[in-house]
């Protein structure tokens, strides 16, 4: 794991977002597409607004959810509501967007369809990822029923999943399809964040579904 400490959160931001959008440019030199996983919630804000004015050849960026709350997308839960007002736009709006929810449907239902759409996409060329406090990250919630398969090896590329910690039914990519990005980005801000890092370290992904990703990825934090 390697850990970036920022002196604030906007030198934070702007690191993280240069940092992606290069990781970005440096694979679309020798692939014909690349794609960009992104968490929902609300730290990765600033990064995404850094990133919507960012000159890259978007038209050849799909961008997807790591994970959605299964609500309809004006909802104000909803994370592709947030994508789209703080990335998808400016430069970005170029991008191909692969949206996790479907209307008038079960999570179930759209297990297939969104591993049918995402298989072309993976290994994800660049993954961000947020960790809540109980250290759940995507929708991997420790208390999450399918937990276990979701973290499986042989686990679907995506799957519907239920916690209670999570508010409403939640589709989410798998352990699976986020450890093997070729670039795992963790941001989180804040004192209470990074002394859940440190505890998660020493916990097992069952307990601590974060635990999972982090020999592989860059942290980035500021206070
Ligand atoms: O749908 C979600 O809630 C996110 O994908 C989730 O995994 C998020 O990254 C963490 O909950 C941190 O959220 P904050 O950045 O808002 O603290």
């Amino acid at each position: 794991m390697e850990l970036v400490e920022y002196p604030d959160r906007e030198m934070l931001s702007l690191s993280l977002a240069d940092r992606i959008a290069s990781q970005l440019a440096q694979n679309l030199r020798s692939n014909d597409g690349a794609s960009l996983c992104l968490p929902g919630g609300t730290t990765p804000i600033p990064v995404l607004e850094t990133l919507s004015g960012t000159d890259l050849e978007w038209d050849r960026i799909t961008v997807f959810l790591g994970d959605e709350r299964w609500v309809d997308g004006e909802h104000p839960r909803s994370n592709s509501r947030l994508l789209r007002r703080h990335l998808l736009k400016d430069k970005a709006a170029a991008a191909t967007y692969i949206d996790l929810y479907t209307r008038d449907a079960e999570p179930e239902e759209a297990e297939s369809k969104l591993a049918e759409a995402l298989t072309p996409l993976f290994p994800i060329t660049v993954t961000m990822l947020g960790m809540g406090n109980d250290m759940h990250t995507a929708s991997l919630f420790p208390d999450a029923d399918q937990l276990a398969q979701a973290m499986a090896a042989d686990a679907p590329l995506v799957m519907a999943i239920r916690a209670d910690g999570a508010g409403e039914p939640r589709i989410t990519l798998t352990r699976r399809a986020l450890e093997n990005s070729m670039n795992i980005h963790l941001l989180i801000m804040g004192r209470d964040k990074r002394e859940t890092l440190e505890r998660a370290l020493k916990l097992d992904p069952s307990e601590a579904p974060i635990r999972a990703f982090l020999d592989n990825a860059t942290v980035h934090w500021a206070e």
